[in-house]
C-alpha cells in the first residue's frame, strides 16, 4: 500500500471512530440528518438504530428489553433512561446505541445526586420505620412478627395473596447497615425479568411479558423525574396541547397517599415522559389490568417509590397493564382501547 493510501485509510478510520463516539448522543431526527451526509455515517447510524431497537434499557437492566414494531417504520421510542426516580435536573441527552457494551456511566446512581439530593433523601430519623436496621443479614418477619428485620414490617397484600389497591411496603434503605444485596431490597436492584415493548396501532407502544410471571413477582419501579405540583401542572397542560394535535404520549403520573381520614397527605408527581424507565410504556386497562401498584418506603428515604407487582399469574406474551385511575373529567379526553369487558371508553383524566 502506498503512503498516500495508508494516510487515507487512517483518516477514514479516525473519522469512523469519531462518528461511533458522537452519533449515539443524537436524537432520532438528528441521527437521520447525519445519516444522509455520507455513506459511512449512514452505515453507522443504521447500526445505532438497530442497537437502540434491541434494548430500550441501554444495558441498565439485567436483560435487554427490545422494541418490536410490525405496525409502522418507527424502530424505537426515544427518551432518556433512568433506572430509578430522580430529583436532580436530568442531562439533556444520553448516549444510546453505542457499540460499547456497558452504559457509559450511571448518571443516576443514588450516590451521584450531590448535596441537594442527599438532603431530600435522608430525614432525621425519629421513629423506628425510618431509622434503618443494623441486621447482619436481613430476613423477613417471622410468623410471630418479631424476629425479622424491622425494615420489613409491612408487606403488600399482593405478596400475601390478598387485595388489589395501592399498597405500601417497607424496605431497607440508605440509613441501614446492609448493602444492595440484602434480602429486604427486592425493588432496588432494577428489572430482572424478561420484557419486550410492542407497538399497537391504537395504543402505541406497550410493555409485554417475555416470560411467565407468577403472581406477586416484582416487575419494575415507575421511574422518572420527581416534580413539584406546580411544575407537574405546567407540564400536563403542555402535554394535553401536544396530544390534541399529534399522537403524543405523555407519562406523567400523580400518586396520592391518603390518610385513613381520606384527606390527601402526600402527593408525588413522577414524569417519565422525557426521562424514565420501561414502566413509561405500561398502558391503561379499565379493569385494573394485571399489575398492582405498591408504594415502597426505604428506611431513611424521604419519598416513597411507586413499584409494580404482578397481581395474578401472567403468561408469556401478555400485555402488562394497570388502571391509571378512576376520574374522567377532561372534555376531549383520549379514547380508551384497553379491550376489557368493563372498558369505559375514555382514558382516566384529572385536573392535576
Ligand atoms: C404512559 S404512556 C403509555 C405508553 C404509550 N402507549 C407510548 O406509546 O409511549 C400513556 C399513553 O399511552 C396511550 N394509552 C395508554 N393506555 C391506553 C389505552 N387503554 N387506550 C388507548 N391509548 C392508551 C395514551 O396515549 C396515553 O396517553
Amino acid at each position: 500500500m502506498s503512503r498516500e493510501a495508508k494516510k487515507t485509510c487512517s483518516t477514514q478510520q479516525l473519522f469512523f471512530e469519531c462518528a461511533e463516539l458522537f452519533l449515539p448522543w443524537l436524537s432520532p431526527s438528528d441521527l437521520a440528518s447525519a445519516s444522509s451526509a455520507c455513506k459511512t455515517l449512514h452505515c453507522i447510524s443504521k447500526s445505532i438504530t438497530t442497537r437502540r431497537a434491541s434494548d430500550a434499557s441501554r444495558n441498565f437492566e439485567k436483560h435487554p428489553i427490545p422494541f418490536i414494531n410490525t405496525i409502522d417504520s418507527q424502530p424505537y421510542s426515544y427518551f432518556i433512561y433512568t433506572p430509578s426516580q430522580i430529583l436532580c435536573s436530568p442531562p439533556l441527552s444520553q448516549p444510546w446505541g453505542s457499540n460499547l457494551q456497558k452504559p457509559i456511566s450511571n448518571l443516576f446512581s443514588s450516590t451521584n445526586f450531590g448535596p441537594y439530593m442527599t438532603s431530600l433523601l435522608f430525614i432525621s430519623a425519629t421513629d423506628e420505620s425510618t431509622s434503618g436496621c443494623v441486621c447482619k443479614s436481613c430476613s423477613e418477619e417471622e410468623d410471630d412478627g418479631e424476629n425479622g428485620c424491622p425494615c420489613s414490617r409491612f408487606k403488600p397484600k399482593v405478596l400475601l395473596g390478598l387485595g388489589q389497591d395501592l399498597e405500601m411496603m417497607t424496605e431497607c434503605g440508605p440509613s441501614c447497615d446492609c448493602g444492595v444485596d440484602c434480602g429486604n431490597r427486592l425493588t432496588q436492584r432494577g428489572v430482572s425479568i424478561r420484557l419486550k415493548i410492542f407497538k399497537d396501532e391504537r395504543k402505541g407502544w406497550g410493555l409485554y411479558a417475555a416470560q411467565f410471571l407468577p403472581r406477586g413477582e416484582f416487575i419494575c419501579e415507575y421511574a422518572g423525574e420527581l416534580l413539584t405540583t406546580q411544575e407537574a401542572r405546567k407540564r400536563q397542560k403542555k402535554y394535553d396541547e401536544l396530544a390534541l394535535n399529534s399522537r403524543f404520549s405523555a407519562a406523567l403520573l400523580v400518586v396520592r397517599e391518603h390518610l385513613p381520614s381520606g384527606k390527601a397527605c402526600l402527593r408525588i408527581n413522577i414524569d417519565a415522559t422525557r426521562v424514565g424507565n420501561i414502566a413509561r410504556f405500561i398502558n391503561h386497562s379499565c379493569d385494573g389490568g394485571n399489575l398492582t401498584t405498591v408504594l415502597v418506603r426505604n428506611s431513611g428515604a424521604l419519598l416513597p417509590r411507586l413499584c409494580f407487582f404482578a397481581s395474578r399469574d401472567i403468561v408469556e406474551g401478555e400485555e402488562l397493564a394497570f388502571s391509571y385511575g378512576e376520574v374522567r373529567i377532561k372534555q376531549n379526553g383520549l379514547q380508551c382501547f384497553c379491550g376489557s369487558s368493563g372498558c369505559l371508553g375514555a382514558l382516566p383524566s384529572e385536573q392535576t
